[in-house]
């Protein structure tokens, strides 16, 4: 897409890309521990962390303090519109286990205080509704899961994947990651299926949910894998008859924590934590390339990263200023994580 066009989309000034911090409120277990709020925010846009090495201050697009709502987020975040008009958007949500990933993204477990993604579903439908005299719509999704690097398609469940194994048809599909010819990447194979309202695409989500992976002998709070959601919106002008495409990825990411914190002695645990630090760290390393300019750009070097190409902005960010603050942070967070620093020493 166009940067200018969307830099000044609906008359605003957009950045193409936006990093925002939410700061979580301290729970029951870490306040009867005696935990204390190391993070404080000073203004919209900036928060400091008291850290083992002083006290530093990181910026952002905006900061969300612990009492900010889902609603407040929701606001923010909104990108839908531009979705509906054919752009191809990614919304994705970073941080350490705990943090606040999933609660962000998907809600809390009873749905009392649904996320963005559920949110998403019925804004998608409310919005083409209100067009609905101008343009016919079509939308479908694709939901998959990242787990040791391995892309597993959720709307297939590993009971029909099973049985699809043993059939004489052959295996079952697999998915790989492809980009087309006007460089939009999408999951080859992937089961997509339509959708034609707001429930219908949480049912699907609420299926995809329940072929997850998730290890029984660790925190079950704790996802060990990336949730990746694609929907994407077909419109046609009903004037002129032109079509439009727009995704929406709505990303989940698993929490950064290295192998020995979870005090797991486990092959499978260790497995899962090396190969979620080794995706992380494939994102740094892109982000990197891209923001010093290096004529080679590390894609491949990880399935997380041949999907997230839409890091891929950053490049005309890099080349239109000095590298922007927040890439400068996500940066120093991601090497700090490589360089192997235990997960307390991660304050954001
Ligand atoms: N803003 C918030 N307000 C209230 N509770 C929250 C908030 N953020 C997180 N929580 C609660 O904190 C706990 C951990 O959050 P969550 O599961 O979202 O973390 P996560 O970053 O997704 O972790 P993981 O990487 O292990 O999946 C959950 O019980 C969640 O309900």
């Amino acid at each position: 897409s166009n940067e200018e066009e969307i830099l000044q989309y609906g008359g605003r000034n957009e950045r193409k890309i936006r990093v925002f911090c939410r700061i979580r409120p301290v729970n029951r277990s870490e306040a009867a521990q005696g935990g204390v709020v190391v993070v404080d925010k000073l203004d919209d846009h900036s928060i400091t962390v008291e850290t083992p090495r002083g006290l530093r201050e990181f910026q952002f697009d905006k900061v969300f303090n612990a009492e900010s709502s889902q609603e407040d987020l929701f606001q923010d975040t909104k990108l839908i519109q531009l979705v509906i008009d054919g752009y191809n958007v990614c919304i994705f949500a970073y941080g350490q286990t705990g943090s606040g990933k999933t609660f962000t993204m998907v809600g809390d477990k009873d749905q009392k205080n649904p996320g963005i993604m559920p949110r998403t579903f019925n804004a998608i439908f409310d919005i083409m509704q209100e067009n609905s005299t101008k343009f016919d719509f079509k939308v479908s999704a694709y939901m998959l899961e990242l787990y040791n690097d391995r892309l597993q398609d959720l709307l297939v469940s590993q009971a029909g994947e099973a049985h699809a194994q043993t059939q004489p048809s052959g295996p079952a599909r697999r998915v790989e990651i492809k980009r087309n010819r006007k460089g939009v990447v999408f999951a080859q194979g992937a089961e997509t299926k339509e959708a034609s309202s707001g429930q219908e695409l949480y049912a699907l989500f609420q299926q995809a949910c329940a072929n997850r992976h998730i290890s029984a002998t660790m925190n079950v709070e704790s996802s060990r894998s990336h949730l990746i959601v694609g929907i994407m919106v077909e419109s046609k002008n009903l004037t002129n008859g032109s079509v439009s495409t727009g995704k929406l990825s709505l990303v989940d990411l698993a929490g950064s924590e290295r192998a020995a914190k979870t005090g797991a002695k486990d092959h499978q645990l260790k497995q899962e934590a090396n190969s979620i630090n080794k995706s992380l760290s494939a994102l740094g390393d892109v982000i990197s390339a891209l923001s010093a300019k290096l004529p080679h750009v590390p894609y491949r070097n990880s399935k997380l990263t041949q999907y997230a190409t839409r890091v891929k902005a950053i490049t005309n960010n890099a080349q239109r200023n000095v590298e922007s603050k927040e890439i400068a942070q996500l940066k120093e967070l991601i090497m700090r994580l490589k360089s192997g620093q235990t997960v307390e020493e991660v304050d954001v």
